[in-house]
């Protein structure tokens, strides 16, 4: 049996110009725990939605399970578990009817887990979907859709209206989860949750996967160089996979996203220049990806 779980060859949709995915290649394996990053509007939701068969990409490959997304079959289903930003919930029943209703749908469901998350998650079992707050709403969306011990999880921000205190809740459970060698595929913009629970991240830029790979490995190639030259530097200093530069005078400050030490010390030669190599955190990164870091922060360049 295939271990990938997730595969998209050459995936397009286009809603109107410009397209939002315009060629995306994306395969995830059973086990990865994958955080989906990208500005608002890169297309992460609809990205999910392709793979999901909620909506029909332009052209390209997408599948679950090997199956095309467009045309899962019920089985398939039934090994999903997915979360929309809308999270659909019936207001009129309680809490408790709502999971048992839709463990209804499930061979596989668990009301016990359901029951122990409900628990652990503060939620009253018996009071009415529609009386609950926002973030308990998205709390309970995000229970059902692990009550039938999912091998895949996909969460389209699945923390965007918890508190800090529901949100660490909500990533020790997904670390639970995780145990069981379920594949999840979440978006987030909060890039510590993404650290605390992800063993890959993918990055979405221009309609591609402009990153996918381990985040330790992201954090390795990823890195802030400071230089101080003997003398004045080009106002180009053609360090491949610059993201970033500012140079002044005998000084620059650059972001590189393919960072190898054989390249600085041939640079260092070159300009008889000092450099030291900072390490970024994943904000850091994805500003630093996104190409919207800049002297904003405060970065000084000496
Ligand atoms: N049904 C639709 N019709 C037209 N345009 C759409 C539709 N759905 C999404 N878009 C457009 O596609 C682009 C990507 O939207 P999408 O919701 O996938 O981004 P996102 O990365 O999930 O954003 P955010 O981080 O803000 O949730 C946006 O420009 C959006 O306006």
């Amino acid at each position: 049996m295939s271990d990938v779980i997730i595969q998209t060859v050459d995936l397009k949709k286009q809603f109107q110009e410009p397209p939002v995915l315009t060629g995306l290649d994306l395969q995830i394996k059973a086990g990865q725990v994958v955080g989906l990053l990208g500005t608002n509007g890169s297309g992460k939701t609809t990205l999910i939605k392709c793979i999901l068969g909620l909506l029909k990409a332009s052209s390209g490959m997408s599948t679950i399970f090997g199956q095309n997304s467009w045309d899962l079959d019920a089985a398939a289903k039934s090994r999903l578990g997915y979360v929309s930003q809308e999270f659909a919930l019936l207001p009129w029943m309680t809490v408790q009817a709502m999971t048992e209703y839709t463990g209804a749908f499930y061979a596989q469901w668990d009301q016990t887990f359901v029951n122990t998350l409900l628990k652990e998650w503060s939620l009253n079992e018996t009071q009415r979907v529609g009386a609950l707050s926002v973030g308990q709403r998205q709390k309970l969306a995000v229970i059902i859709a692990m009550g039938h011990h999912p091998e895949l999880l996909i969460l389209d921000e699945p923390v965007a209206s918890l508190d800090p205190v529901a949100r660490r809740q909500f990533l020790q459970s997904l670390i639970d989860f995780t145990e069981e060698e379920n594949t999840i595929l979440f978006s987030t913009h909060i890039t510590s949750d993404l650290e605390r629970v992800a063993s890959h991240v993918a990055f979405l830029d221009k309609g591609k996967v402009g990153f996918f790979g381990e985040l330790d490995l992201l954090k390795q190639q990823v890195k802030r160089i400071r230089i101080t030259a003997e003398n004045e530097l080009p106002p180009n200093l053609n360090i491949p996979g610059t993201l970033r530069s500012q140079i002044e005078g005998k000084h620059a400050l650059l972001a590189v996203k393919e960072f190898d030490t054989l390249t600085m010390d041939i640079f260092t030669d070159k300009f008889q220049a000092t450099t030291t190599i900072e390490d970024l955190n994943l904000e850091e990164i994805f500003l630093e990806l996104s190409g919207v870091a800049s002297q904003e922060t405060g970065e000084t360049v000496q």
